[in-house]
């Protein structure tokens, strides 16, 4: 029996597939994060440089554990033109390292926001098509109304998460949503909330039910990420930023900080505004921290957005981020009763390039050195991190935004 086996499981192995005889991945590691690491790569096979790049990530850990497989299965079932489409998984049985691979997206939210939020402080303004962020807001929902009714959650939606097609690519401007849970390992969210790669986890997306201690992922946590996404479209900055404990080690999910931080955008919520409040797990912490929230009674959503950045209460852009920042997650919209929000109704409607044509600014990205790579250096958290950002940096660098020579103006 064995001896049989041997020699079949032999030929299996001689004609698997490798993933690095297939692609050329070598110095081409474009990121690095919790899930993992990801290549920008050329299948080997097709010489000519117009073939279109492929993403290639390789899982973190070894092995495929129950909810990879799940998640991968999953994956390969799901086609929806927001959604990346899983192209090939490669087990490489010898590391037991899960490789896959994607179309390759030159961009996403986390970038292009950085991109904005530098180029503003140099005073160099990069404007927009007028329905930039309704474009992208109208392609995550279409994407997420997708996964919810297939039954899948994202649980992990933030702008990182958000790619958008480059303009060597057929689908140039569209949003594709990536990561779909592959970066949790289980699906309740009381999980250690150290990741595999110390990197810190933000908490900025989080919805205040999660922060209170809720035992399972909802359809609504998706929606109250996405407003924290469209709300950082509109301003450039994170709405819920609050700064991390370098190594957040703990593993309960109730974070004071970031509540402090929801509560002086969003006011404290009433019984009236969140009947449910009292029933959740953390709440007994919540009143020994805060209260009865009276300190944060002036403080409201649309005095935050009219103050700090000029936004009408009564837009219909307005209206829609406050229905997806609703405290209680019972009272906001479904991905569907999003879409159809009169925002998405209104002119200018969504265009399916978010760039409408014009020449997108942002540089390509850069290619990182393995050298921060050293697993046991202590520093390497925070190299980690800032790693990234000197990789975004050095975009900017190259691209010198706060010279004469100004990315080309949307409006011209
Ligand atoms: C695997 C990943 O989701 C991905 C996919 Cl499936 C397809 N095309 C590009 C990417 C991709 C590459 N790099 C980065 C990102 C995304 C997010 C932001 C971080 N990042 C860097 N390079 O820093």
């Amino acid at each position: 029996r064995a001896w049989m086996d041997a020699d079949f499981r032999r030929q299996l192995s001689a004609q698997r597939e490798r993933v690095e005889d297939a692609f050329e991945f070598e110095g081409r590691k474009v990121g690095r994060g919790s899930y993992g690491q990801v290549f920008k790569t050329k299948p080997r096979s097709c010489a000519d440089a117009s073939a279109g790049d492929y993403a290639l990530k390789q899982i973190e850990g070894s092995g495929l554990s129950m909810s990879a497989c799940r998640e991968i299965a999953l994956l390969r079932e799901l086609k929806h033109p927001n959604v990346i489409s899983l192209k090939q998984v490669y087990l490489a049985h010898e590391t037991r390292q899960i490789w896959l691979l994607f179309d390759y997206a030159e961009h996403d939210l986390w970038r292009m926001i950085n991109f904005h939020a530098s180029a503003k402080k140099c005073n160099s303004q990069v404007s927009l098509p007028p329905n930039f962020t309704k474009s992208i807001m109208h392609q995550i929902l279409c994407g997420i109304h997708y996964l919810h009714s297939n039954w899948v959650l994202h649980r992990d939606l933030k702008p990182a998460n958000i790619l958008v097609m480059g303009a060597t690519s057929p689908e140039r401007g569209r949003v594709k949503i990536a990561d779909l849970g592959l970066a949790r390992l289980f699906h309740q969210p009381l999980t250690p909330l150290t990741e595999i790669d110390p990197v810190v986890v933000t908490f900025w997306y989080r919805a205040p039910e999660l922060l209170l201690g809720a035992r399972h992922y909802t359809k609504a946590i998706d929606l109250w990420a996405i407003g924290c996404i469209m709300a950082e479209l509109i301003t450039d900055k994170p709405l819920f930023y609050c700064k991390q404990e370098e190594d957040i080690k703990t593993s309960s999910p109730y974070n004071r900080d970031q509540l402090e931080r929801i509560f002086s955008v969003m006011g404290f919520p009433s019984q009236q505004d969140w009947r449910d409040l009292p029933h959740l797990p953390k709440y007994g912490d919540l009143v020994r921290n805060f209260g009865t929230g009276q300190q944060y009674a002036r403080f409201s959503l649309g005095r935050h957005m009219s103050r700090s950045f000029g936004m009408s209460e009564t837009s219909s852009e307005f209206r829609l981020l406050s229905r997806l920042l609703a405290m209680d997650p019972l009272r906001r919209p479904s991905a569907r009763e999003a879409l159809e929000d009169r925002y998405f109704l209104e002119e200018p409607r969504p265009a399916a390039d978010v760039f409408n044509d014009f020449d997108i600014p942002y540089g390509k990205r850069d290619f990182i050195s393995d050298s921060s790579d050293n697993k046991d250096d202590p520093a390497r958290l925070h190299f980690a991190s800032r790693g990234r950002h000197l990789a975004v940096a050095s975009q900017q660098q190259q691209r010198p935004i706060c010279s004469q020579q100004l990315p080309h103006r949307f409006d011209s």
